[in-house]
């Protein structure tokens, strides 16, 4: 008989409301919420939220190939700290997950992981942009979301065609776009802009994204696919999105944490740390970012999360890669800037990412036979980060010496209580 467990003293927290209760997990699944529940072993919740673990859909965890950043193991343990039970893998590996042999390697590394691992597929072979990937292999094999993530599909009849492919399957796929027009966007390494002018560093302007959002709108208008915008840093952007879905379209999109707190006058410190894609903007865009959220229109909360090693990292800022760590940080970074309930930041990371691409076993109520994803989360903690402080192999974390809110305490994954106390327990 597996050992049994419970969340004692919390305030239990779900798309179904709120309530005082006990939670009792025995063998994956939850067995009993309610008053004055006893186990074998007790996880005090004295103070927190026992809520749906957090579903990242946008985390870039390395492998194959660049296990010197990070690998399945490693993200995984940056995600149950951050209080994610599940995560979306992004498809940028060497070789790129465009096949069904790579699809089974990824969802082979993450049995063993701290949370869920599912992999998203590439949308064309290698994401080079000019064939496309077998997607519906990889669909049989449980990817939902699609995606040629670090690079927009710029082709546009190329994307008609993906889009087509993609309503045609017989599984409910989701096309996720890196809105990034890359003939508008060449040679750029920050926002092109006010600082882009005084730091002399060439830039990308508003457009090169924009640009691709409203592509993509029209495509999604003609073929009826399902798509979701990544990464939205632009108050354009906000706009186009808000007036597609007012119009019935089907299109959900991410805020970053990043792109929720940060603008381009950090570039000014020229350090890489804080050279990502789509760029840090203006303070009026994370205003929008942020409006966004609040509003619903950026339905969803996704980490990007995306390591690179201290070398790559030392390198100048045009040289740099873009890319920042985001796992064991949103949770904090969206509590402290949003002016949002719980119940709302809750929703954007953890049921409705949930939905975007069909895990029934992440994001569900907390109630008796549902499976054990969990998180417990302290909503008062404010805490400060500090350099180096990560699970991550790389060490990129842009938000040394900042205050965040809200810190996950215990985060329990298929039953097993991964994260304990603040601290990863393999
Ligand atoms: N966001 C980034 O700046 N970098 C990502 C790729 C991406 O999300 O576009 C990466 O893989 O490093
Ligand atoms: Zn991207
Ligand atoms: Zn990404």
């Amino acid at each position: 008989m597996a050992e049994s467990l419970v969340l004692k003293g919390g305030r239990v927290l779900d798309a179904t409301g709120e309530r005082t209760a006990d939670v009792v997990v025995v063998d994956g699944r939850i067995a009993a919420v309610g008053a004055d529940l006893d186990a074998d072993r007790t996880l005090d919740a004295g103070g927190c939220v026992v809520a749906p673990g957090l579903v990242d859909l946008h985390a870039h965890l390395r492998q194959p190939g660049r296990e010197e950043a990070e690998t399945v193991e490693s993200g995984s343990r940056c995600a149950a700290l951050g209080g994610f039970t599940a995560v979306v893998a992004m498809p940028n590996t060497t070789p790129a997950i465009d096949s069904a042999a790579v699809v089974r390697e990824v969802q082979d590394l993450g049995r063993t992981a701290l949370c869920a691992v599912h992999p998203s597929g590439a949308i064309t072979v290698d994401r080079a942009g000019e064939v496309l990937a077998p997607m519906g292999e990889m669909a049989d094999l449980g990817v939902r979301l699609f995606t040629d993530d670090g690079t927009g599909v710029q082709d546009d009849l190329l994307m008609r065609r993906a889009m087509e492919y993609a309503v045609g399957l017989p599984h409910d796929v989701v096309l996720a776009q890196h809105c990034e027009n890359g003939r508008l966007a060449a040679g750029g390494h920050m926002h092109e802009g006010e600082w882009s002018s005084r730091l002399g560093i060439a830039g990308q302007p508003h457009a090169a994204e924009e640009a691709m959002v409203a592509r993509d709108i029209a495509l999604a208008r003609l073929t009826g696919a399902r798509i979701h915008m990544q990464h939205m840093s632009t108050a354009g952007s906000v706009a186009m999105i808000a007036e597609a879905r007012a119009s019935g379209l089907a299109v959900s999109a991410e805020a970053t944490p990043h792109h929720m707190l940060l603008t381009h006058a950090e570039c000014a410190s020229f350090d890489p740390v804080f050279k990502v894609n789509p760029p840090l903007r203006t303070a009026a865009d994370v205003d929008a970012v942020r409006a966004g959220v609040v509003a619903g229109t950026l339905d969803v909360i996704a980490t990007d999360h995306a390591p690179h090693t201290q070398d790559t990292k030392d390198e100048p800022f045009d040289q740099a890669p873009p890319g920042m760590l985001g796992l064991e940080f949103a949770l904090g970074v969206a509590l402290a800037v949003l002016d949002l309930p719980l119940a709302e930041v809750l929703a954007r990371m953890s049921w409705r990412p949930a939905a975007v691409v069909g895990l029934e076993d992440q994001g569900g109520p907390v109630e008796a036979g549902r499976p054990a994803n969990l998180c417990v989360i302290d909503p008062a903690a404010s805490w400060t980060v500090e350099p180096g402080a990560t699970a991550s192999r790389s060490r990129n974390i842009p938000y040394v010496g900042r205050t965040l809110t809200g810190r996950v305490r215990h985060t329990i994954s298929a039953g097993e209580p991964v994260v304990v106390d603040g601290a990863a327990q393999r």
